[in-house]
């Protein structure tokens, strides 16, 4: 594999990656996330639940820069993230996927993951228009990485495809590649196998356990899918009504009798 893919704090001295405290957001009269603390120690493998609305992709957003948090503390290995814009966060390391697909659809799917490891070089404007060695080698590099991670993912065949050639369950691959282009510490997936039939969310966990492993990356995943949730993750978050309820082990989530009575409150409410 290409060296540009090795993580950029591999080797580094253990050090918390993600660490948030107290993080809180309303929206007029509503508490949408309160008090959210939250511990990354190091790469692996965290789930983030809870039933409809109870403020998962709230978190998300202020996690990203996406919303600004109106109480709390957020910090990556180390550096504060509080103020800063998404694509700040994203260049600090932290990378996210949507519960929509967003890819550019009329772009090839190599330009699609090129463009997303740009977020980390900022081309001079000159040696642009100039085309110097140096951006020639830069993207030389960017070219490279992005087919290795293709490669990875089984999709180097289809780089030069319209992204918007490809199938649903492959344009999810393709949203994750391109938050893995960006060489993030920690990896958000919002709701990764939504819309995926059977076999396809087997072949999504077994790619998440790969990412994991292979990029030694924190990844935090939302996700209705209990049993995928419960098979891959080894530390789980609840949240009910923007507050955690719970949190642990995927056995200690299973058994806690407030998280049993949100997922049965929220089953009562739909009905
Ligand atoms: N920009 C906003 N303005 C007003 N209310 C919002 C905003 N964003 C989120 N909310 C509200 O905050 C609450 C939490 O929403 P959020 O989307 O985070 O829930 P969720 O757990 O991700 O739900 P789901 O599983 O259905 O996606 C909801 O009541 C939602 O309506």
């Amino acid at each position: 594999m290409n060296q540009v893919l090795e993580h950029r704090s591999a080797g580094a001295a253990q050090q918390t990656l993600l660490e948030v405290k107290d993080l809180g957001i309303s929206f007029g009269g509503l508490k949408a996330v309160q008090n959210f603390n939250l511990t990354l120690p190091s790469a692996g493998l965290y789930g983030l639940i809870g039933p409809n609305g109870a403020g998962k992709t709230t978190v998300f957003n202020l996690l990203t820069g996406i919303y600004q948090p109106q109480t709390g503390s957020l910090s990556l290995n180390g550096k504060n993230l509080l103020g800063c814009k998404p694509h700040e966060v994203t260049a600090a390391g932290i990378a996210r996927t949507f519960q929509n697909i967003r890819l550019f659809p009329n772009l090839s799917i190599l330009d699609n993951v090129r463009l997303a490891g740009q977020i980390r070089i900022r081309p001079k404007l000159l040696s642009t228009f100039l085309r110097t060695n140096g951006y020639r080698e830069q993207e030389a590099a960017l070219k490279a990485q992005a087919m290795d991670l293709l490669e990875i993912f089984d999709l180097q065949d289809r780089a030069e495809d319209l992204a918007q050639n490809l199938s649903y369950g492959h344009q999810r691959r393709l949203e994750i590649i391109r938050a893995l282009a960006t060489k993030p510490s920690v990896l958000l997936l919002d709701e990764p196998a939504a819309g995926l039939n059977p076999q396809e969310k087997l072949a999504l966990a077994q790619s998440i356990r790969q990412i994991r492993d292979r990029f030694e990356v924190a990844i935090l995943l939302i996700e209705h899918d209990m049993q995928l949730v419960m098979d891959i993750c080894e530390r789980i978050v609840v949240l009910d009504h923007g507050v955690t309820i719970c949190e642990g082990t995927p056995q200690t989530v299973q058994n806690d009798e407030k998280v049993i009575a949100a997922y049965l409150g929220a089953i009562a409410d739909d009905a």
